[in-house]
């Protein structure tokens, strides 16, 4: 079995009298793509942002590669090459898709130089120029990101998480909004970058296609709990899923 990159213990989280997860366990093996899904409000984006360091959980233990990492800096996260992606659109509409990209290489390295002074190159034009191939994005690589699709603009957006090569992303729903031919579109390079660059995707997803598609292990959340993990036959085919999504 592949070695657990990231192990989720035990997470909690409370706002006040609202318990948005409620002790939430589960592992990310090297190079899968793992699932989250569960009915609105179940607390997946509350969970992410627990693991990245958004929000400090009230309790629980997020551990990387062995080291207790609960509660560090989205920052120090990026540093220790995890990344991820946000279900709002995080382009900046009045740059190019290349200028995007190099901030967010800039981002990802933590340089608080891109803060002070704005947009430098500072060497990261040939990755953009990489990641930009990489997504097919070439013909609109000097467009301003405001005037691309939706769908384009969430393709970058997805671009701009890889820009540090990091070995584990946490995509926040990339499929909503997204055309169909759109949507196959980032499926295949998602796969693409999975395969060959051996990079790790944790995926929240409304889209249960897609997901089913796209995962090969998938953690089912309902009312802050994990009620069901396993492979997507097994997830589709579990009871107690069925009646989540029912019952809402
Ligand atoms: N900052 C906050 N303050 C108070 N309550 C919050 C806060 N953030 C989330 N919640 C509550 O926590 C619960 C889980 O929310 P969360 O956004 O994590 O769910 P979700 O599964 O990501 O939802 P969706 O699928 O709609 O994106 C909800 O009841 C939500 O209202």
């Amino acid at each position: 079995m592949a070695k657990t990159i990231l192990e989720v213990r035990d997470v909690k989280k409370t706002f006040g009298g609202i318990t948005a997860v409620n002790g939430v366990s589960f592992d990310v093996r090297e190079g899968e793509i793992l699932g989250i899904i569960g009915p609105n409000g179940c607390g997946k984006s509350t969970l992410f942002n627990c693991i990245l360091g958004q929000l400090q959980p009230t309790d629980g233990r997020v551990v990387l590669d062995g080291e207790d990492v609960t509660g560090l800096r989205p920052s120090e996260m990026n540093r220790r090459g995890v990344s991820r992606t946000f279900q709002l659109l995080q382009v900046f509409p009045q740059l190019s898709v290349r200028e995007n990209l190099i901030l967010a290489g800039q981002e990802h390295r933590g340089t608080m130089l891109s803060r002070l002074f704005g947009l430098r190159d500072v060497g990261l034009a040939p990755d953009a120029d990489r990641m930009i191939a990489f997504f097919r994005l070439q013909h609109l690589a000097d467009e301003k990101a405001g005037g691309l699709s939706y769908g384009q603009q969430k393709l970058l957006d997805a671009a701009m998480a890889f820009m540090a090569g990091p070995r584990m992303v946490l995509l926040d729903e990339p499929a909503g909004g997204v055309n169909l031919t759109m949507l196959g579109h980032l499926e295949e390079r998602l796969r693409a970058i999975n395969a060959e660059q051996g990079a790790t995707f944790v995926v929240i997803e409304h889209n249960m296609d897609f997901v089913m598609r796209l995962c090969t292990r998938v953690v089912v959340l309902a009312e802050g709990r994990k009620i069901a993990e396993g492979t997507p036959t097994e997830v589709r085919a579990n009871p107690a899923v069925i009646e989540a999504y029912l019952g809402h």
